[in-house]
């Protein structure tokens, strides 16, 4: 039975989205049961419950209030919003993060063997796509009468079915369009997976819940993008070791201990939280600087 109480999130059940989506969960803290053919999951130690739907419905839950929260693609919430507007329903919702994951581009793509200049080669012609308001905006924009052309699946067949002269598809590394003889033209809209709420006022509980979580995900995509770096340097090249670490500027320099050679009692270890990865140059750089063991390390979980 549902129970109003508990903050109900909507999450992709399958696909490109789910696993993201559940992994961040788990990494603020929420321990979840999930058992594949159900619709609905509990938390075990939070007052939540997940909605494992179609991406497709999760816009449309957050905006008619029937769900909390949701993780969803922007490119799928901005078609929604275009569909529910055009039809004067109900739009709106707070968003609450952008999130690391699902970064995707919306894009035109025509058969390569098509002479393509710009988006006016498009003029007349049919665009197969699985999200027909953000290609008409983008045809409105540019000022192109063409036609979208609806399918739900399968876009990248249309050329060569004879059902359009070209697509309008989400693209990552390009190899879908490449299998399919297509090449990537126009980029309609870029995307990445967001946190969602609806725009109706949590209950305080929930609210008090939903603000005790943001800075959980916040500390989970920072340390993510972070690294502990842990060197030994010669203390006389410190400000030059300094500048070759990435937002090195308040490191931890600390005396070495222990050492009997008289090059050792030069030499300080210094430990830095870096905004960036540390690259196999930086690396040698620092090795000739005359610094050894260097670590980088990753970073679990992060709090100002
Ligand atoms: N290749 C990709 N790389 C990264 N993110 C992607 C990629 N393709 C899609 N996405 C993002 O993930 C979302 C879900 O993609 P997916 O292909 O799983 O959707 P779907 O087939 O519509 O699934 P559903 O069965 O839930 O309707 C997309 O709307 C987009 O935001
Ligand atoms: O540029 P690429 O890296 O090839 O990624 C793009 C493909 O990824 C998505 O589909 P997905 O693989 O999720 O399958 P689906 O279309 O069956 O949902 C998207 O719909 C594209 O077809
Ligand atoms: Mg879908």
């Amino acid at each position: 039975m549902s129970d109003s109480t508990r903050l109900r999130i909507a999450i992709q059940k399958s696909g490109r989205l789910s696993d993201d989506s559940i992994a961040l969960l788990k990494a603020i803290g929420i321990k979840l049961q999930i058992r594949d053919r159900l619709l609905i999951a509990h938390s075990t130690n939070e007052p939540i419950d997940l909605l494992r739907v179609r991406d497709d419905d999760i816009p449309g839950l957050v905006m008619d209030g029937v769900v909390d929260l949701g993780f969803i693609g922007e490119n799928e919430l901005e078609e929604k919003m275009l569909e529910r507007q055009a039809a004067k329903k109900q739009a709106a919702f707070n968003t609450l993060r952008r999130l690391d994951y699902g970064g995707c581009r919306l894009s035109i793509a025509v058969p390569n063997e098509m002479a393509y200049e710009n988006i006016k080669s498009l003029e007349g012609k049919k665009v197969a796509t699985t999200y027909p308001f953000l290609l008409e905006r983008f045809f409105a924009q540019k000022n192109v009468n063409a036609q979208a052309v609806m399918l739900t699946g399968s876009v990248e067949v249309a050329p060569r079915a004879g059902v359009a002269d070209a697509i309008c598809d989400l693209v990552s590394t390009g190899a879908t369009l490449e299998a399919n003889g297509l090449c990537e033209e126009d980029v309609v809209f870029n995307s990445k997976a967001v946190l969602i709420q609806k725009a109706d006022a949590l209950s305080d509980e929930k609210q008090a819940l939903v603000s005790r979580l943001l800075p959980r995900i916040d500390g989970v995509i920072q340390a993510k993008e972070s690294k502990y770096i842990m060197l030994h340097a010669p203390k006389a090249y410190l400000e030059q070791v300094k500048s070759l670490l990435p937002g090195a500027e308040n490191p931890t320099v600390l005396a070495l201990s222990g050492h009997e050679n008289a090059d050792d009692s030069e030499r300080v270890a210094i430990h830095v939280v870096s905004s960036e990865t540390l690259f196999w140059e930086t690396m040698e750089k620092l090795k000739a600087l005359g610094c050894s063991s260097i670590l980088v390390l990753p970073i679990e979980k992060m709090m100002g």
